[in-house]
């Protein structure tokens, strides 16, 4: 038994006249927690934080929230029950660990698979032929289970790189009759294809498809390419646009860093995001290397554009 289609499909469109028309995303997690001092230089990254210093992952939650952040998103993008186990914690204790990331955020985060492989390659989508659409399922299957049922408010399927995760998502949401809202985000370093080379309309259409899937849109991109994306997924979807760009800084995959100095000032983000608001995003936030202050100069352009946020 789902949830009725009408609940979940009205469940963005209601969330959105409560925000003033457009709802503020959080920024970079991950990477501002590095800024408060943590070592993520490890196969969980962001939710090594869930063992170690789950006060920091709340006081970043808390930076978003007073910056002005409509949606929080859970530290659970790398966080795996396969990668916990692989630390040598149990099933069940791998299990609680997710749940904890939820009563610390509300938008429960799922990373691709090559979040979890943490080699680089959910900036490629390149699994390799071995892995297969049946394969991704079963990766996981539980955790969605998990997150479903945690009493998070949305499952932000986030950065996926290519055509055959976004396929397992849908048909994952509805194998497991998931009652909560999900949107779908996919990452592109082409401006115009998604980060594999498969195409923006085809995952867009997939999601599209799938009644339990609120929004959809892009995350972890350089700034510079988002206009077109967004005109590229109006042409597939009737669901809310859903934009939360990286910095724009370049990250080196092999030394793991970002590279300094390649990215934008948080002025000249927030110089798009009336644009990006105009041509048809609902939601705006950041992605990695963004920070609060970011998420703060988003939410006063807004303000100034739709004086119901500010109230
Ligand atoms: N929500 C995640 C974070 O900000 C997304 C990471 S994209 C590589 O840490
Ligand atoms: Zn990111």
């Amino acid at each position: 038994m789902g949830q009725p289609a009408a609940e979940t499909s009205s469940f963005m469109t209601d969330f959105l006249l409560k925000s003033g028309g457009v709802a503020i995303i959080d920024g970079g997690l991950a990477t501002e927690l590095e800024r408060y001092g943590a070592d993520l230089n490890d196969p969980l990254w962001s939710a090594k934080c869930l063992l170690t210093s789950p006060h920091l992952i709340r006081a970043v939650h808390l930076d978003y929230l007073e910056a002005g952040a409509d949606i929080i998103i859970t530290a659970s993008y790398q966080a795996t029950i396969q990668g916990f186990e692989a630390k040598g914690f149990s099933s069940d204790e791998s299990e609680s660990l997710l749940r904890k990331s939820v009563e610390i955020a509300f938008a429960a985060s799922i990373g691709s698979y090559g979040a979890y492989l943490a080699d680089g390659s959910e900036y490629s989508g390149n699994y390799g032929h071995a892995i297969t659409l049946e394969n991704l399922k079963d990766f996981h299957r539980r955790r969605v289970q998990i997150l479903a049922e945690s009493g998070a408010d949305l499952i932000a399927f986030e950065t996926i790189p290519n055509k055959v995760e976004a396929q397992a998502y849908v048909e994952l949401l509805e194998e497991e009759d998931i009652k909560i809202p999900a949107w779908l985000s996919f990452n592109s370093k082409d401006g115009v294809n998604v980060v594999s080379g498969d195409s923006l309309f085809d995952c867009a259409s997939i999601a599209e498809s799938c009644k339990n899937v609120v929004a959809v849109g892009i995350n972890c991109t350089p700034p510079r390419f988002i206009h077109g994306l967004i005109l590229s997924i109006k042409k597939v979807t009737t669901k809310p646009i859903l934009i939360y760009p990286n910095s724009g800084e370049s990250y080196d995959g092999k030394r793991k860093e970002w590279v300094q100095n390649t990215g934008i000032s948080d002025k000249d983000f927030v110089s798009y995001v009336n644009k990006w608001c105009e041509i048809g995003a609902a939601l705006v936030g950041g992605c990695c290397r963004t920070t609060p202050n970011t998420i703060r100069a988003i939410y006063r352009t807004l303000s100034s554009r739709s004086p119901a946020l500010s109230s």
